[in-house]
């Protein structure tokens, strides 16, 4: 870069075939008005004219109101639509801008992955999404992966173990082989389906093994709906269950799993650091309500700040696994943009579903709205958040405003510093996850996400926004997350979620 010059680290460009579509919009917008136009026309006719056929025609009234009632309301709903379609913008990061001006100095990065349910949500798919997002292609002493479980389950926690270890020999094998996708499961599906195996060798059949062998521990687990003796042995982390009642009412059992303070633990095969991974069952009891996911992410919030405290919160459900390991540096090209970064509160990327069938005859993968309506949101100040595959600004989720003046300060250093040992901070951060630290706060008004809706994402991205922050929506040729199990386990979600949604307004006791 020259004295002065300014390259931008992305850029914004406008929708092909704008003029066309327009030209289209207003057309039929000039039918929707004469369609009215005659409604009205017919009705005054007929009520101010009755010298013919007068019985006839006040029968026939009825429809035609009926007629024009609904028409103007699919027409007043087309137009407002139309402020997705007027405009769509596409957005190009340039990582390797990014890369030349800040890779010494890439922000801290905290990954939360929340599940509820070991039987709706299985370990294994849980550990596959973590796996996952453990393995981006990002500097590992940066990265902070948290599962929050609110199933409380110790088989999802003996299943992040195990992948905490399988993460050993998997994280190298990404970043050697570089491959795609790093889910194992999706990964070793995209290997059967191409049979490519052949430059791989002995190495995948070799991490192939490793992966059975350890699915098969945790199916086992799972199915027998108990941990084995020899891992609750060898696994301190085991004994929080002891003081355990149930899903609903139990301490907050927190355990940091890998880290770096943590010399022996914390290193992959061939030595290198591996990313930091907690678990978090925050604390439940039943005279307090626990505010379902919105819950579950403001605990996170607070227990990564004094662990990690990364600068950039990436929010995964966990049936939703990294499709494309350069997401965290495409996406810090926004961020970190030097004149539009600064107002940019979160990126949002698509709910892609990663198996619909090809024709897709009934709408199912929502095309409509990933491919169309986001793109025109975004040339509106930007797309809602929709809960997951979502990247925010610490700053942003937790409540701050935006003013003209903010400038973000990437630093190269984090400022966070971790006095005594892991335990003490364990005790400390378990503290932030009890459910009476809330009491008489602003989370879940003005801090964190908000409470008292089921679609607590929506109204959270429309509060930061209505701070005065933007948002930018991120849809690259290779989606960035990828759905698992493609429709049919969305469907049991829904009917799940139905059923969290009747009990919340239905004052049962949870
Ligand atoms: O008490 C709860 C309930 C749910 N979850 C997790 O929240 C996520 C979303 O819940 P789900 O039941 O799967 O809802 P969906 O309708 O599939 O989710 C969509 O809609 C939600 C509400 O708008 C958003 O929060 C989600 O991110 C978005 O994917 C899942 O990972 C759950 O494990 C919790 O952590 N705690
Ligand atoms: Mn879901």
């Amino acid at each position: 870069m020259e004295r002065g010059e300014y390259y931008p680290l992305f850029e914004t460009k406008m929708g092909r075939g704008r003029v066309v579509y327009r030209l289209f919009a207003i057309s039929l917008f000039v039918a929707i008005c004469l369609i009215w136009l005659h409604r009205f026309n017919h009705i005054i006719t007929i009520t101010t004219n009755h010298t013919q056929q007068e019985e006839e025609d006040d029968r026939g009234i009825w429809v035609w109101l009926g007629l024009l009632a609904a028409e103007l309301w699919f027409g007043f709903y087309w137009i407002l639509t139309q402020a997705f379609r007027w405009n769509p913008v596409f957005r190009h990061p340039f990582k390797n801008r990014l890369s030349q001006r800040y890779e010494h100095m890439l922000p801290e990065v905290d990954i939360f992955v929340c599940t509820a349910d070991p039987e709706i949500e299985p370990p294994m798919m849980v550990i596959n999404t973590v796996l996952s997002v453990m393995a981006y292609d990002y500097p590992t002493e940066k990265l902070s992966v948290y599962l929050s479980d609110d199933g409380g389950s110790e088989i999802t926690f003996y299943a992040l173990l195990e992948a905490s270890n399988f993460a050993k020999s998997w994280i190298p094998f990404c970043k050697r082989f570089k491959i795609e996708p790093r889910s194992p499961a999706a990964y070793f599906n995209t290997i059967i389906d191409s049979a490519d195996t052949t430059n791989l060798g002995h190495e995948l059949v070799a991490i192939k093994k490793l992966y059975n062998e350890m699915e098969r521990r945790i199916e086992d687990a799972t199915k027998l709906k108990r941990v084995p003796k020899e891992a609750r042995l060898k696994h301190g982390g085991f004994s929080q269950w002891d003081s355990y009642t149930s899903k609903r009412d139990h301490d907050t059992i927190l355990q940091i799993i890998l880290h770096n303070k943590d010399p022996n633990n914390s290193k992959d095969v061939h030595g290198f650091i591996l990313p930091t991974l907690v678990y978090l069952s925050r604390e439940k009891r039943p005279q307090y309500h626990h505010n379902f996911k919105a819950g579950a992410m403001n605990s996170l919030l607070r227990v990564s700040s004094i662990i990690s405290n990364g600068k950039v919160i990436l929010n995964v459900d966990c049936d939703m696994y990294s499709n494309n390991s350069e997401t965290i540096r495409d996406v810090l090209c926004f961020f970190m943009d030097e004149k539009k970064g600064h107002q940019i509160g979160f990126v949002q990327s698509p709910q892609i579903f990663e198996n619909v069938t090809k024709n897709d005859i009934y709408g199912n993968a929502l095309l409509a709205i990933s491919e169309v309506e986001f793109h025109g949101a975004d040339s509106w100040g930007g797309p809602m958040y929709i809960g997951t595959g979502c990247f925010h600004k610490r700053e942003s989720l937790c409540g701050m405003k935006f003013s003209g003046e903010y400038k973000h300060k990437w630093k190269s250093e984090n400022d966070l510093f971790i006095e005594g040992n892991l335990q003490e901070l364990e005790e400390k951060a378990k503290g932030l996850a009890n459910c009476s630290y809330e009491e008489n706060t602003q989370w879940g008004k003005e801090m964190g996400l908000k409470y008292g809706c089921p679609v607590e994402d929506v109204i959270t991205g429309l509060s930061m926004q209505i701070n005065g922050w933007k948002s930018v929506y991120y849809n690259p040729p290779r989606k960035p997350f990828l759905v698992l199990h493609g429709m049919l386990l969305e469907r049991f979600l829904w009917a799940y979620k139905w059923d969290t949604v009747l009990i919340a307004y239905g004052q049962l006791t949870v």
